[in-house]
């Protein structure tokens, strides 16, 4: 794997390829990598002729009281990770060479950007499209490879790709998680021993929520208030967001009972953010009934 700092030296390894009509996978990550960034990886490497990873801790992103200069950083570390999945070309710029000058221009989906996380971390959304649309610019990859996770920062990107006709297929891959079962995230080695072992509640009240709406909860404000009080036995848990919405569209839902519905969650556990989500399908809860019975 070759390791690329400059946007020209980027360009100039992936020309040859582009013009022999390889196909390009990109996965652009903030780096820190662990097993759901190699799960990306992995499904790119299988997918595209050429993989190219990204590591950029985007200071666009970032709130002015956020985590920026703290966000956990290993290069070489990394680099043996995405070596060992066959990536092929690693681009991991720095500030300077990302942004030479101040950025005048902003990408943004400002409806969608504007809620849920987006209403807890004002810019952040606009900082993601902007960094990802100049990412998409760089590489011009043919498949670009995002967690679900982040499901509202996948809904952004696939919204703007397709406003914008960005020349690119966005990609969802499913969320990789501990064996306890919280999601896999960079910012989990923030949690001290106690917040970790309380963390749990995060995919517990996913799943909690789940038997809720198969014992038959129809009402999505009566299910993000149960939702949250299952979280407040918690005592380290704070949960910022807790929303039953559209999975496609993100958008409030009126009553839980034809369609799927996503679970959204934001908790924080200290100065830790963690996120996690499920798609919750009555009609899949209500046939897994009739087959136990
Ligand atoms: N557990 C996971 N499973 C699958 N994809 C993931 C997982 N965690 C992160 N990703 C995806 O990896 C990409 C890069 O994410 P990023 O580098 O911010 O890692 P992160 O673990 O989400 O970090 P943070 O803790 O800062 O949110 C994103 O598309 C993100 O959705
Ligand atoms: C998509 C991304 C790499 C843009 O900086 C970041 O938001 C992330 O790691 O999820
Ligand atoms: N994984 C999302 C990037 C961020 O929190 O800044």
């Amino acid at each position: 794997m070759q390791t690329f700092t400059t946007i020209a030296d980027l360009r100039a390894a992936l020309a040859p390829h582009r013009r022999a009509g390889r196909s390009i996978g990109l996965v652009p990550t903030m780096g820190y990598l662990h097993v759901g960034h190699m799960a990306l990886a992995r499904r790119a490497r299988a997918e595209n002729d050429v993989v190219v990873a990204t590591i950029f801790v985007n200071p666009l992103q970032f709130g002015a009281n956020e985590d920026l200069a703290r966000y956990p950083r290993d290069l070489a570390r990394d680099q043996a990770m995405l070596e060992a999945e066959g990536v092929d070309f690693l681009f991991a710029p720095t500030v300077a060479d990302m942004y030479p000058r101040p950025m005048e221009t902003v990408v943004d989906v400002p409806k969608l950007g504007s809620e849920l996380e987006g209403a807890v971390r004002p810019g952040h959304f606009a900082g993601v499209a902007t960094v990802v649309t100049k990412l998409f610019n760089i590489a011009q990859p043919d498949r670009a490879y995002f967690g679900e996770k982040d499901f509202q920062q996948l809904a952004i990107i696939r919204r703007m790709a397709g406003d914008l006709a960005q020349p690119v297929a966005v990609i969802g891959v499913p969320t990789v998680r501990e064996a306890d079962g919280l999601a896999c995230s960079s910012r989990n080695v923030y949690l001290s021993a106690e917040e970790r072992a309380a963390a749990v509640v995060v995919p517990r009240a996913l799943e909690a929520a789940e038997a809720l709406v198969a014992a038959g909860e129809t009402d999505p404000k009566r299910l993000e208030a149960e939702v949250r009080a299952f979280i407040a036995r918690e005592p380290l848990a704070a949960a910022e967001v807790v929303a039953v919405r559209d999975p496609e569209t993100l958008a409030e839902v009126g009553q839980i009972g034809e369609r799927p519905v996503l679970l959204l969650l934001f908790v924080r556990f200290g100065g830790t953010k963690l996120l996690d989500n499920r798609v919750i399908d009555p009609k899949i809860l209500e046939t897994a009934k009739g087959v136990q019975r």
